[in-house]
């Protein structure tokens, strides 16, 4: 599927010189009526061509979350970089059991092509961030195509991890911030892979950025995670960065993981270290 559609401007916000966006527009990969936010630069206004920076986000989003939370605008405008941030999974298509739980269907797309027969006609958010997004922010705005980068937090963290180790080349960077790094031993991965991809474990390892790492094989990835140390979801074992760190080690895939003490799992966190985040993108893409 190819992605077209018109987009309509939902909103836009003068930021740093430049704009905060908000767009929608009909989807072919997911059947609805899909949101992103967009921050253009001062010169992505004038017409220059800039490189992006794909943010996803975790469980329970919308794109206003990192609009409104993250203050990544200062830093995106400081670097010359548009950010996108699409929504984190489809909406409003009376799936039975899409609004049952915070942590499955609406909110909660897990950033893979469902299977199972439910949900297998919409929730394809993976197809959707890696194909239908890219393709319309690259023919609706001023962006110089090869060079992207993507970043997320918590299942977004996931999101972005996997999309970067399963496309070697399509991204030039990646960094996470609490990702959920091994979702096939979590209670949350293991929920939403039962739900979209069925029982067979095999199909949940396509999509866990521990193993993938392990057969990853393109341009060298430097990975960037910072991990709050105060985080309740750590403590539970829904995220185990340590499994990711072990997985990189053993593979020879640079990756950077900082423990920050005291820090939670909120956007407060990502807020104190964005800026480093997007100057560790930055480092590649521009
Ligand atoms: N306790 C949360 C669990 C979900 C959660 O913490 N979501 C994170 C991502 S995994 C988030 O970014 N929430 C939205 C926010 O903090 O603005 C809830 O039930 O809403």
């Amino acid at each position: 599927m190819s992605s077209s559609g018109k987009l309509t401007l939902v909103s836009s916000n003068k930021c740093f010189g430049g704009e905060q966006r908000v767009y929608s527009h009909e989807s072919s990969e997911v059947g609805c009526t899909m949101k992103f936010g967009i921050f253009l630069p001062a010169d992505a206004l004038d017409g220059t061509k800039l490189p992006v920076l794909y943010w996803l986000s975790g469980l329970t989003c919308t794109e206003q979350n990192f609009i409104t939370k993250s203050g990544a605008q200062r830093a995106a405008a400081k670097q010359n970089l548009i950010i996108v941030n699409p929504d984190t999974s489809p909406r409003g298509l009376n799936i039975e059991g899409e609004e049952d739980s915070y942590d499955f269907g609406t909110g909660a797309g897990f950033y893979v092509d469902a299977t199972t027969d439910k949900w297998k006609n919409n929730y394809r958010m993976y197809s959707y961030v890696t194909k239908e997004l890219l393709e319309l922010i690259n023919e609706n705005f001023p962006t110089i195509p090869d060079r992207k980068g993507i970043f997320g937090h918590s299942m977004g963290g996931h999101g972005a991890l996997i999309i970067a180790l399963k496309n070697p080349g399509l991204f030039r960077s990646v960094s996470a911030f609490a990702p959920i790094a091994h979702p096939v031993k979590c209670a949350w991965g293991k929920k939403c892979f039962t739900g979209y991809l069925g029982t067979d474990e095999n199909s949940w390892r396509e999509y866990d950025a521990t193993e993938l790492v392990k057969s990853y094989n393109g341009p060298p990835l430097d990975i960037l995670v910072d991990q709050g140390a105060a985080d309740n979801f750590l403590k539970e074992g829904q995220l185990l960065p340590e499994r990711l760190i072990e997985s990189c080690a053993e593979s020879k895939m640079p990756c950077i993981m900082r423990m920050q003490e005291g820090y939670d799992h909120s956007y407060f966190f990502i807020a104190t270290f964005i800026d480093e985040h997007i100057q560790h993108h930055g480092k590649y893409l521009i």
